[in-house]
Order: C-alpha cells, then structure tokens, then sequence
C-alpha cells in the first residue's frame, strides 16, 4: 500500500508573531521548514511529498531546491483545511483510494522518526486511521460567561500530527465537513464528523507545533538534543 505524506506549509504564523512565516524562522541553524523535512527523509514514505504552500511563496522553492528528494507543492488555502483538501485534491489524480495519506505540520520539526512509524504501523494493523497525540497533564478548565470549572481530564488527548487515514476516507470526510461549512482544525475532526473511527497513538510530547514566539527556546533545545542523540 502506497503511504503519501502532506505537509501544510500555507500559514503566515500570526500568533508567532515574526515578520516572515514561522516555517522560515531560524532555528539551531536551519528554517523550521528544514528541519520538518529532515526528520522525515528516512520516514516510511514511498508516495509522494507533498508541500502545500502559500500563493507566489519563493522561499518555499529555495529550501525545496536543497533536498534531493521531488517534492510536488500545491497552493494553499484560507484554512488549514483548506489546504489539506488541495493536497488531497492532487493526490486524487496522482493516488489510489485506498492509498494512506498522512498529513503533518511543517510546524512541527521535532517529531520523531518512531512516532512517525508507530503510528503508519497501527493504522497498517487495525486497518484504521489514526493520529499521534498525548494525554492532557494539566488541569483543564472551561471558562464560560466568566464561570470557570474544571473538566475530566482522565480521557482527554492533545492531537499532534501526523494524521494518518486512507485517502479515499479522508478526501471524502474533509469534502463533506467543508460543504457543513464545519470548524475543522485537523483532519481527525472530519473523519469524526463522518462517524469513522480514529486511533489515537500516544506520541512523545516533545513533537510541539511551533505557535508563538516562547515556543522557539523549546524547539531549539528538543532539536538540539535529537541531533546529540543522533550523534551518539
Ligand atoms: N491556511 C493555512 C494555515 C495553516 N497552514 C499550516 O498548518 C500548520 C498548522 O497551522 P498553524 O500552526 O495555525 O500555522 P499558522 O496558520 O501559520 O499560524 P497562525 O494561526 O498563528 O497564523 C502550519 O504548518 C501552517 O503552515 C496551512 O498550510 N494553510
Ligand atoms: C493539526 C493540529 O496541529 C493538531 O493539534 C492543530 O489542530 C493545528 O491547529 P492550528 O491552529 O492550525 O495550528
């Protein structure tokens, strides 16, 4: 089975706050967008690699030159979601239905080659789709018309990505939640609002999503200490 991989690279990285999109920041030496890629040279991918991004985006091209590897880039869209759906719109053309398709933020540099291959292995497995996340570790609260109480956080998960599904399922369920016009924030979101199944695959909780600006200190030391233990 053919394993495509998609990473959303179209957001401009407003709560980080820089004056260039958070993917292009330096850090520990490389563009986040490199680091991202990097970690997933060796990944389990024997599809295509996808980079969704932003309209007119050279900087996306320059670092895109670096690598051997081909990467097919598509244009983003308004959402996130929007631009996983026209990834998902080429691959459609280019993959079969049951092909697996994970989707992981360019946002994301830390994440482990491990986790990536847990996670396509349990899919693989239980024939079902899933996503790397970890468990909530601080109290939640709900803050409501100034009224805050507390939640149960014994089941509650933080998604990560990858997101892993097939790509017939996926491109159908995130089609259906856009025409709902639904809040989709990953694509967990619409598989559920389409009533399938999702596994979710504990991750390490060192594979942050760089947002704002303090996440940067954070991602410099993980990645720091990857390239140590990669030199070990
Ligand atoms: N229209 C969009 C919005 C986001 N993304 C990508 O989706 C990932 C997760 O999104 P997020 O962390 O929200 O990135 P931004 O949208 O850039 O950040 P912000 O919401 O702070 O502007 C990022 O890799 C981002 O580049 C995308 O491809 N297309
Ligand atoms: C997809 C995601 O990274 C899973 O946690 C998250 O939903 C992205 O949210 P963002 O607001 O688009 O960064």
């Amino acid at each position: 089975m053919t394993v495509h991989v998609v990473f959303p690279a179209a957001g401009v990285g407003s709560r980080f706050g820089a004056d260039i999109p958070k993917q292009y920041v330096s850090i520990a030496g490389k563009t986040v967008m490199e680091w991202t890629l990097l970690a997933w040279q060796d990944a389990p991918v024997d599809g295509l690699k996808i980079v969704v991004k932003a309209k007119e985006d050279e900087t996306c091209t320059q670092i895109l030159s670096k690598f051997d590897h081909a990467y097919q880039t598509v244009l983003g869209g308004h959402e996130r979601f929007h631009s996983v759906m026209n990834a998902l719109i080429y691959l459609r053309k280019h993959g079969k239905a049951d092909d697996w398709v994970m989707v992981h933020d360019i946002a994301r540099p830390c994440v482990r080659r491990d986790d990536i291959q847990k996670l396509l292995q349990s899919c693989k497995t239980e024939n079902q789709g899933g996503v790397l996340a970890k468990p909530i570790t601080d109290t939640v609260k709900r803050l409501q018309r100034s009224i805050v109480t507390t939640e149960d956080r014994s089941q509650l998960w933080a998604a990560l990505t990858p997101q892993c599904f097939r790509l017939g399922e996926l491109s159908s369920a995130l089609e259906q939640a856009i025409a709902q016009n639904a809040h989709i924030t990953d694509e967990a979101s619409a598989i559920e609002l389409a009533e399938l199944p999702v596994q979710l695959i504990e991750g390490h909780g060192d594979n942050i999503k760089l947002t704002r600006s303090e996440d940067a200190a954070l991602v410099q030391f993980y990645l720091s200490n990857q390239e140590r233990i990669k030199h070990v």
